[in-house]
């Protein structure tokens, strides 16, 4: 099968920045892959170099295995969702979605068809002739997709899609852009730097540092098997030990491995006085239990002096975890325990906390 969006050792400088770094990214046929990173990572280049609206230093960007750098945006058969949605407010709803149609010249009964359908597509056909100030955050969002559909683009660029939207609005159009996303089959590229947005709607997540990938996978080898503590710190919380041979740190977990062990705060849990620790335990003094509506966010500083966090059930005893007390925390789930090899990029050990072997 030939890759849908193909981009291969591209460079672009900004300035004096060297914004991209030799990216490589394929895409398949229908895939939705995310750029996750923080603020100046590159993603919005990245994704202006696809749409054809930023050139580049060197590299090869590919649709369907045909070479685009030289095409330009409108030439492209690329739809794009910006962050302002750039509606037009002049025109009603059904006009805007009927643009990309009427600038490629299209006959009006196929604009006028088009935008019915994209618009059912999007369950807005009621609104169609409304105008964008009548809509609310969430309808703009899906006007703006429809749009970016209208002209059966090849790919679809959505560029912070969520950010001008409220938390609860936001979760139900990560659904509901997904849910369209699937129907039509689109190969997709979206920027975020939220990382629960990137978790829920991405077949592939691709972490992004300072022009570069750090890591590019599925949500959850991204969450379970980070390749680097940059990508555990960045994608959810983890408590992050250094696990080295011969020193018996974290024995009996990490099966002799040696760099950081990645534990997530779930997969820890609180040890009774009498139980005995298993492999291994930290012991330690609580600093703040919190409930946070389906879990506890339980943070403990470790007697060596680091911070831990665990993530503990509903039904977890909140008066036997008051402030200031002692507890040990073991771990639940010694399978899950990921090793990020010491010879990866960003170890830094002075990061890593000590852990107390029981
Ligand atoms: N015209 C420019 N000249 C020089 N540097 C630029 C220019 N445009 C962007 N940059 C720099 O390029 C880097 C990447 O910018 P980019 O917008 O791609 O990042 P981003 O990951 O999308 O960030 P954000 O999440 O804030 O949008 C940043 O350091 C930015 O300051």
């Amino acid at each position: 099968m030939t890759v849908a969006l193909s981009v291969q050792d591209v460079h672009v400088t900004l300035g004096q920045n060297h914004v991209l770094k030799g990216v490589s990214l394929d895409a398949q046929p229908g895939e939705f892959v995310t750029l996750l990173g923080a603020s100046g990572s590159g993603k919005s280049t990245l994704l202006n170099v696809i749409a054809g609206l930023q050139g580049i230093d060197r590299g090869h960007v590919a649709f369907d295995g045909t070479n685009v750098e030289k095409r330009p945006p409108r030439k492209r058969g690329v739809g794009v969702v910006f962050q302002s949605y750039a509606l037009f407010p002049h025109m009603t709803v059904g006009e805007n979605v009927a643009f990309p149609l009427r600038a490629a010249r299209r006959p009006a009964a196929e604009r006028a068809r088009v935008a019915r359908e994209m618009l059912e597509l999007v369950q807005l056909g009621e609104l169609i002739d409304r105008r964008p100030a009548q809509l609310s955050g969430g309808q703009r969002q899906r006007v703006a997709l429809a749009r970016a559909l209208a002209a059966s683009p090849g790919i679809l660029l959505l560029d912070e899609p969520m950010a001008a939207l409220d938390k609860q609005l936001r979760e139900q159009m990560q659904v509901e852009v997904t849910r369209i996303q699937r129907q039509v089959g689109i190969t997709t590229v979206s920027v975020t730097h939220d990382q629960a947005e990137a978790m829920t709607m991405s077949d592939r997540v691709a972490v992004m540092r300072d022009g570069c990938f750090v890591q590019i996978d599925t949500p959850e080898n991204i969450y379970r098997k980070p390749a680097t503590e940059y990508v555990a710190r960045f994608v959810g919380e983890a408590n992050l030990f250094p696990a080295r041979d011969g020193e018996l740190l974290l024995d009996g977990v990490t099966d002799g491995r040696t760099g950081t062990a990645v534990i997530r705060p779930e997969d820890l849990r609180v040890l009774t006085e009498t139980e005995p620790a298993g492999a291994w335990s930290v012991s330690g003094v609580v600093r703040l239990l919190s409930f946070q509506g389906s879990r506890f966010r339980l943070e403990v500083v470790s007697d060596a002096g680091g911070r831990v966090v665990c993530s503990l059930p509903p039904q977890t005893d909140a008066a036997t975890l008051l402030d200031g007390s002692r507890v040990r925390l073991g771990c639940a789930h010694p399978d899950r325990v990921h090793v990020i090899a010491a010879t990866a990029d960003d170890v830094q050990e002075d990061d890593a906390q000590e852990l107390v072997v029981a």
